[in-house]
């Protein structure tokens, strides 16, 4: 399919407005080497990394999902809330071919039909996703968790014992100062906090250099301290990933959210979507979600 399939994004991005658009190069830094756009292999030349439109999901007639539609921009960070069962997992399930939704259809760029390629290939295709629990290899060091990473990425042409390059050792360092865990580099994974243990996971997803990254509730389980830190990592990567982060902690999103674009999702569907500021002063979202 080589038609623009959302005739509705230009490639020209505001950050200061909440929009749909986002100009490629001129928010990725290009000089840090762990973390950069890549849009090689995905078309993404009318701006959006993501498309669902009329996404139903059914299970025995309950619909999870209900005509939802949601498109991301190249290098946005989209905040996802809403309440217990509105579908947000679900949403992400799709995404990652976990499920198969019953109607409506999934684009990664302008191309690659999501609801037609495995788990296994969407990952390859450069999504990479977060699960609430973090899962690292706790008998292996934080920089060997960082290195396998890298070397599962298949466009990397190494096998898991061929020595670094210089190359590969600076991406690791780059990546381990990012996650805030220099220093940590010979500790075994295991014996991180919890917080530490989902930066490394972060880290280890960014070492694969996703186009899009899921994030499902980074910071449940954190200190404040942790949570804080969570944020300033992700507002570090704004720009140079397009991200979606799923989380309950208001305060946690109205810091990463900044001047970007909420999706509230209800029952399915969109309830509303716009700046924290927008979404926190509309009467459903509070009625369903933040008056609660
Ligand atoms: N495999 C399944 N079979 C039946 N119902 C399901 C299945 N998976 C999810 N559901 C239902 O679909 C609805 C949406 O669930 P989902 O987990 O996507 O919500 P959520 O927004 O992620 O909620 P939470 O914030 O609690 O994680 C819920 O009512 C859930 O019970």
């Amino acid at each position: 399919m080589n038609q623009p399939i959302n005739p509705r994004i230009s490639p020209i991005y505001d950050p200061a407005q909440p929009s749909e658009n986002v100009d490629n190069t001129r928010h990725a830094d290009y000089g840090t080497s762990y973390a950069r756009i890549k849009p090689e292999g995905v078309d993404t030349t009318h701006g959006a990394i993501l498309y669902l439109e009329n996404i139903t999901v059914s299970f025995d007639g309950f619909k999870a999902l209900n005509n939802l539609n949601l498109d991301i921009s190249v290098g946005e960070l989209r905040c996802i809330i809403g309440p217990n069962g509105a579908g947000k997992t679900t949403m992400m399930d799709v995404i990652t071919g976990k499920t198969r939704p019953t109607a409506g259809t999934a684009f990664f760029g302008q191309s690659i039909d999501l609801t037609r390629l495995t788990e296994y290939d969407i990952a390859h295709a450069g999504i990479g996703r977060k699960f609430q629990r973090p899962t690292v290899f706790e008998q292996h060091t934080v920089f060997e968790n960082l290195e396998l990473a890298m070397k599962m990425d298949k466009r990397v042409k190494s096998t898991l014992f061929s020595r670094l390059t210089t190359e590969q050792v600076d991406k690791i360092d780059a990546c381990l100062r990012l996650i805030r865990l220099n220093g940590n580099e010979r500790r075994l994974a295991g014996l991180l906090s919890h917080g530490q243990k989902q930066w490394l996971e972060i880290g280890m997803l960014l070492m694969q250099e996703p186009q899009l990254l899921l994030l499902d509730e980074p910071v449940a389980g954190m200190s404040d301290a942790e949570t804080a830190r969570t944020a300033e990592l992700l507002n570090e990567l704004r720009g140079k990933h397009s991200i979606m982060v799923v989380e309950h902690d208001m305060g946690f999103v109205a810091e990463i959210a900044q001047q970007g674009k909420v999706t509230v999702l209800h029952e399915g569907s969109v309830l509303a979507a716009g700046k924290m500021s927008e979404v926190q002063a509309d009467e459903r979202v509070i009625e369903v979600y933040l008056g609660r």
